[in-house]
């Protein structure tokens, strides 16, 4: 099957974007690990298909698959090419999009300045929700990692599981060490992401993600919300944070209680034809 595709990028995290509402096509994970590859492929972070809803109260459906080809629920940077590429294509003429994702609704706006802002909705934190082996909630976590020690995280799912460490320079964090082991580690059941993060002030943080399933990605959307949160909930950051990642900047707002604010870029690198 030949179908269209759009190349995306969010930050510098980078996507295939297919649409399966007016192409047909079957998504194989060995041929998205096959085309994820930046020497033999075409070279993504994620795939996102863009599919028909299954509930009345949505627009689209919005599937996520990483590099190694997991599928999975929700992908931030993701979340604004897909709004971008709705538009583009012409599949809708809405700037307000409701998208039903593996874990629940989130809401899309597309602004008149190009930017991209996502109702991420409200974080998760009941540890069998993330999911996460622990008996209850704590702000942060103290656990042994065998092959690295005590680590102490903060657990967060925005839909996806992230683990948050808090580092003091993040140019220097170990992400290629610690990701892959804490990625797999058996406190987290469903794998996870793991975020590096630096604190500047209150309002301010720099990060680093090493994302499950992709490995250093430049830019998490999901791993920002959940670093904001980690961050509020560990009392040094408040509402109204700006993200530096490696790609470019994100602005996140949460209000402590309710829904997560993203807003960022995403942008349409180029067009092509690939068989699925
Ligand atoms: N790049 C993403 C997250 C993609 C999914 C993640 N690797 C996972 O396995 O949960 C983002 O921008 O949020």
């Amino acid at each position: 099957m030949r179908v269209k595709f759009s190349k995306m990028q969010g930050l510098g995290n980078d996507f295939v974007v297919i649409d399966l509402v007016t192409q047909t096509g079957r998504i194989r994970p060995e041929r998205v690990r096959e085309l994820s590859d930046r020497h033999f492929g075409i070279g993504f972070d994620q795939m996102l298909i863009v599919e028909r809803p299954t509930r009345p109260d949505v627009d689209f459906r919005y599937r996520i698959y990483n590099a190694d080809g997991s599928e999975v629920e929700n992908c931030g940077n993701g979340a604004r090419c897909f709004a971008r590429f709705v538009n583009e294509q012409m599949l809708t003429g809405k700037r307000d999009i409701r998208v039903e994702t593996a874990n629940g609704i989130i809401e899309l706006h597309l602004t008149s300045d190009g930017q991209v802002v996502v109702d991420m909705g409200q974080p998760i934190l009941t540890p069998a929700d993330i999911p996460m082996l622990a008996e209850q909630f704590m702000p942060e976590y103290h656990r042994h990692v065998p092959g690295i020690g005590d680590v102490r995280f903060g657990a967060v799912s925005m839909g996806n599981p992230h683990a948050v460490i808090r580092v003091n320079d993040v140019d220097s964090a170990p992400v290629h060490e610690w990701g892959p082991i804490i990625e797999s580690c058996e406190y987290f059941p469903n794998r996870v992401n793991v975020g590096f993060m630096q604190v500047v002030n209150s309002h301010a943080i720099r990060l680093r993600v090493f994302e499950r399933g992709s490995g250093e990605t430049l830019a998490c959307g999901t791993g920002a919300c959940a670093a904001v949160v980690s961050g509020q909930l560990r009392g040094w950051l408040e509402p109204g944070v700006t993200v530096s990642l490696p790609g470019g900047q994100l602005n996140i707002d949460w209000d402590g209680k309710s829904s997560v604010r993203m807003t960022g870029p995403a942008v349409t690198v180029y067009d092509g034809r690939v068989n699925l």
